[in-house]
């Protein structure tokens, strides 16, 4: 007997374009363009599979699907949706529904993910989470992260290791915290660490911790990320820049679960979930032998690929939206930007991805004149930047300095006085560096010195005119 569909659509043809191509593979089709038409058919009818989109005319396809999950729970669900969203694709997902497709979609894929998910029947919709947070943080609806929403689906409600391949500035941290946030793993911590921040020989230590007096400095038992992230998420950022040694360390910790701190004797068994992300090409690093392939194939189970913002320019004009949104939430002027301003931004190569994006419209917002933002506003900012961008680029070729956006972003926020600017430079920059080497050697001065390669006295002196406690570094446990 053929297979029976129930197709809510209100959309006449889109409904007719998707019963004839499922009518041509030999199943029934029974439509409806509401969801009271889709309740008094699934009542009166047992049905294979349910199609269903998500704006109708009496209320929302997604939200209103508890009741027929709990009547029909092996009923295979899938959804399709203009509303391409992460939102729209995690709400489809938690409803145990079998796939999401955001429209415009491919009509032979969804032919043949129907006849999939038939044949798969009873076997989907188990142990969704309920308490999936609202306003995630990624904006873009262009079919390129289509793509992304509809990998992060897939690993919520699974630990799969993950790995995001991008561009810097791309979103990849983003994503992970997506990842975290939403699935099974988010009442745990999300500890994301930077690998190609941390000196070579520190690497081991800040992953899997150190023992007490495991080497010169270890003065107290340190706990490594491995283990902070208990329960959790770790990110490991910049995987391609992680030394040979610590390669093999952290390949071995993936392949037999467990890990040691550096010096001990104890096993740990890992409990945490592993999202792994790089802007390098590891192919071409695995052909010279400088990323090992096993380790590759460890973190790459699934791989997540973030497009560069110039392949999805569609989605310039909400990010830009959103940025300058957010500029007026932190206290910057609220602006609006008009179509020809956003058709401008949309047509820049943006070649620091979303992250330049983002800070070139907190700069619009702080510089601009007028409320309104129009091309004629953008015009000059870009000419500035493409002349800034061309001094920087004789330096560093490969990729836009994140520390010379943040430079710029730092003079912009601050309202120093002539002659003041150096010292307090200086002394910016300082913090965070004294702050991140000491978090390293928990809190050792002499240690921090050598890493430092300055005198121990002279760093004591700075960290009392800076205000830093080193003590607060010390591991408690
Ligand atoms: N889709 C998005 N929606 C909103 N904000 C975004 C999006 N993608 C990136 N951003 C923002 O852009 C900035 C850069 O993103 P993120 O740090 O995640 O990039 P990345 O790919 O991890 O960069 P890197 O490789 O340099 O570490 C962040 O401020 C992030 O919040």
């Amino acid at each position: 007997m053929s297979k029976r569909v129930l197709l809510v659509e209100d959309d006449a043809s889109i409904a007719l374009v998707i019963t004839a191509a499922l009518e041509a593979e030999g199943f029934t089709v029974d439509r409806c363009d509401s969801i009271a038409g889709r309740d008094r058919l699934l009542s009166a009818q047992t049905y294979d599979l349910l199609l269903t989109d998500v704006m109708l005319t009496d209320g929302d396809g997604i939200e209103t699907l508890g009741p027929v999950r709990e009547a029909h729970p092996t009923l295979p669900i899938i959804i399709l949706s203009a509303q391409n969203t992460l939102d729209t694709a995690v709400r489809a997902s938690d409803t145990g529904a079998f796939e999401y497709f955001p429209k415009p979609f491919d009509l032979e894929e969804l032919v043949r993910t129907v006849t999939q998910a038939i044949g798969n029947a009873g076997g989907v919709g188990a142990e969704l989470p309920q308490d999936v947070p609202q306003g995630l943080p990624l904006v873009g609806r262009s079919s390129a992260m289509q793509a992304v929403y509809r990998m992060i689906t897939r690993v919520l409600r699974n630990d799969l290791t993950v790995l995001i391949l991008g561009e810097s500035g791309t979103g990849k941290e983003l994503v992970a915290e997506a990842i975290h946030q939403l699935g099974n793993r988010r009442s745990g911590p999300f500890v994301a660490v930077n690998t190609a921040a941390i000196p070579a020989e520190l690497i081991e230590s800040e992953l899997f911790g150190h023992e007490k007096g495991a080497f010169t400095g270890a003065v107290a038992r340190s706990i490594g990320k491995f283990e902070q992230a208990s329960g959790g998420t770790l990110f490991l950022d910049e995987i391609g820049d992680m030394p040979m040694q610590a390669q093999t360390r952290l390949l071995r910790a993936l392949q037999s679960g467990r890990i040691r701190r550096v010096g001990g004797r104890e096993e740990i068994i890992l409990d945490c979930r592993i999202v792994a992300a790089t802007n390098r090409d590891l192919l071409p690093m695995i052909a010279a032998g400088t990323f090992r392939e096993d380790l590759y194939y460890r973190l790459a189970v699934v791989p997540i690929e973030l497009p560069p913002l110039r392949e999805r320019a569609d989605d310039i004009p909400a990010l830009s939206q959103h940025f300058l949104a957010k500029a007026a939430l932190e206290g910057l002027p609220r602006r609006q930007l008009t179509q020809a301003g956003a058709d401008l931004l949309s047509r820049q190569p943006w070649r620091g991805n979303v992250r330049e994006l983002r800070n070139f419209v907190y700069r619009l917002a702080l510089l601009a004149r007028d409320e309104v933002i129009d091309a004629s506003t953008i015009e000059p900012l870009l000419a500035q930047e493409a002349t800034g961008a061309a001094r920087s680029s004789e330096s560093d070729e490969r990729r836009p300095s994140d520390l010379a956006s943040a430079v710029a972003a730092w003079l912009s926020a601050q309202n120093l006085q002539p002659g003041e600017v150096y010292d307090a430079a200086l002394a910016a920059f300082e913090r965070p560096l004294f702050l991140q080497i000491l978090a390293l050697t928990g809190g050792n001065q002499l240690r921090a010195a050598q890493i430092l390669g300055i005198n121990r006295n002279t760093l004591r002196k700075r960290l009392s005119d800076l205000n830093i406690t080193p003590d607060e570094f010390a591991s408690r446990d």
